[in-house]
C-alpha cells in the first residue's frame, strides 16, 4: 500500500531526446534527500503515462509529478481525469523538465528543472485551469495550448515525414507549409458571440502564455482566470505570414490587424471532420466539437 501523500513521478526516459532518463535518478534522489516522499515509475511507450496516471487515481492516488516535457504532462493529465477522480477532488501535478523545454513552466520561470525542484520541496502549489475537449470520439484535457490550422500542420507535416530530423525537421515543415498556405474555414462559435465562418490561417486555444518553448502565443493568458485565450488569426499571405510568425516570440504577433483575441469560458467548432490538432505539443487527429474550462481543477506545484 503506498502512502497517500507520497508523490508518484512518471518518468518518460525518452525526452529531451534520452537525457531525461538519465538526469531523473538524480533529481529524484535530490527530493528525496529534502524530505519529499516520491515513488516512481518509467515509462516504456508512448501513451503508458497515462494508463499509470489513471490506475493510479483509482488506486487513491493524488499527487504527481511528469518527469519530461509537456507531452508528459499532457498525458498524466488525460489519465488523472479520465473519470476515477471523485467530483471535487483536486489533484496535485509537478514538473520536472529534465534536458527538454517545458512550455507551461515558462508562465512561472525561466529557470526549468531548477525552479521546478524547488517548488517541489517548498510544497508550493497554486490552482490552475484545465480545459476539456469534448470530441466525436470522447474527450481530451489539456493545461497549455491547442491549435489548429497552419500551426498544427507544420506539426503534423515534421511528425509524418521529417521526425528523424529534429529542429531542423520544424524549420522544413514551415518552409513547405509556407509554400502550401491556404485558408482555413473553421465555423467557431464562441460563447456568446455570433458564429464565426471567415477564413482564416490558424485558431489557438490558450491557458497559458507559450508554446513551442519561448513562444508567446497569448500574451494575455493566465492559468487560472477561468478563460481560454483565443489567438485567431486572420487570413495573411505568404509574406505577411513570414513577416508576422516571427513576433510570436515577443507577442507582438497580436498586434497584427488580421489578428483577433478573445476570452471566454467555452467554444464550439462546427468541423465537417477529423483534422490534425496540435495539444500541448502532441499531434493527434480528432474532430473537436466542443472546448471549455473547468476553473481550477488541479493545483501545479509552480
Ligand atoms: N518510454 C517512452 N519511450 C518513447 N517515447 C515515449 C516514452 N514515454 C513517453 N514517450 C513519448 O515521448 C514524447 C515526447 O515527450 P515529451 O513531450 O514529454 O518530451 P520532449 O518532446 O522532449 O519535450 P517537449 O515536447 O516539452 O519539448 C511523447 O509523445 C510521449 O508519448
Amino acid at each position: 500500500m503506498h502512502d497517500p501523500a507520497a508523490l508518484l513521478a512518471v518518468v518518460n526516459p525518452a525526452a529531451g531526446g534520452g537525457v531525461c532518463g538519465k538526469r531523473a535518478p538524480a533529481a529524484v534522489e535530490r527530493l528525496r534527500q529534502s524530505g519529499v516522499k516520491v515513488d516512481v515509475v518509467e515509462t516504456r511507450a508512448p501513451g503508458q503515462a497515462t494508463d499509470v496516471a489513471r490506475e493510479a487515481v483509482a488506486a487513491g492516488r493524488r499527487h504527481f509529478i511528469a518527469v519530461g516535457g509537456d507531452g508528459t504532462s499532457y498525458e498524466l493529465i488525460n489519465g488523472i481525469f479520465s473519470g476515477a477522480l471523485p467530483a471535487g477532488e483536486r489533484p496535485s501535478l509537478g514538473m520536472l523538465p529534465l534536458g527538454t523545454g517545458n512550455s507551461f513552466l515558462r508562465d512561472f520561470t525561466d529557470q526549468g528543472a531548477e525552479y521546478a525542484i524547488e517548488a517541489i520541496i517548498a510544497g508550493k502549489t497554486r490552482p490552475c485551469d484545465l480545459i476539456r475537449c469534448t470530441h466525436t470520439r470522447g474527450a481530451l484535457h489539456f493545461i497549455n495550448i491547442f491549435s489548429i490550422g497552419f500551426v498544427a500542420d507544420v506539426g503534423a507535416t515534421r511528425n509524418r515525414s521529417f521526425s528523424s530530423l529534429g529542429e531542423f525537421g520544424y524549420t522544413l515543415s514551415t518552409v513547405l507549409r509556407v509554400a502550401a498556405l491556404r485558408p482555413y474555414t473553421f465555423p467557431m462559435q464562441i460563447d456568446g458571440q455570433p458564429e464565426d465562418r471567415e477564413p482564416l490561417t490558424f485558431l489557438s486555444f490558450n491557458n497559458s502564455r507559450f508554446t513551442g518553448g519561448k513562444m508567446m502565443m497569448a500574451p494575455d493568458a493566465n492559468t487560472r482566470d477561468g478563460l481560454l485565450d483565443i489567438i485567431r488569426v486572420g487570413r495573411l499571405g505568404r509574406v505577411g505570414l513570414l513577416r508576422t510568425f516571427p513576433k510570436i516570440f515577443s507577442g507582438t504577433h497580436v498586434q497584427h490587424p488580421a489578428v483577433r483575441c478573445y476570452q471566454a469560458p467555452g467554444l464550439d467548432l462546427r468541423l465537417a471532420g477529423d483534422i490534425d490538432v496540435m495539444v500541448d505539443g502532441e499531434m493527434i487527429k480528432i474532430n473537436p466539437r466542443r472546448l471549455e474550462v473547468v476553473p481550477a481543477a488541479l493545483d501545479v506545484r509552480t
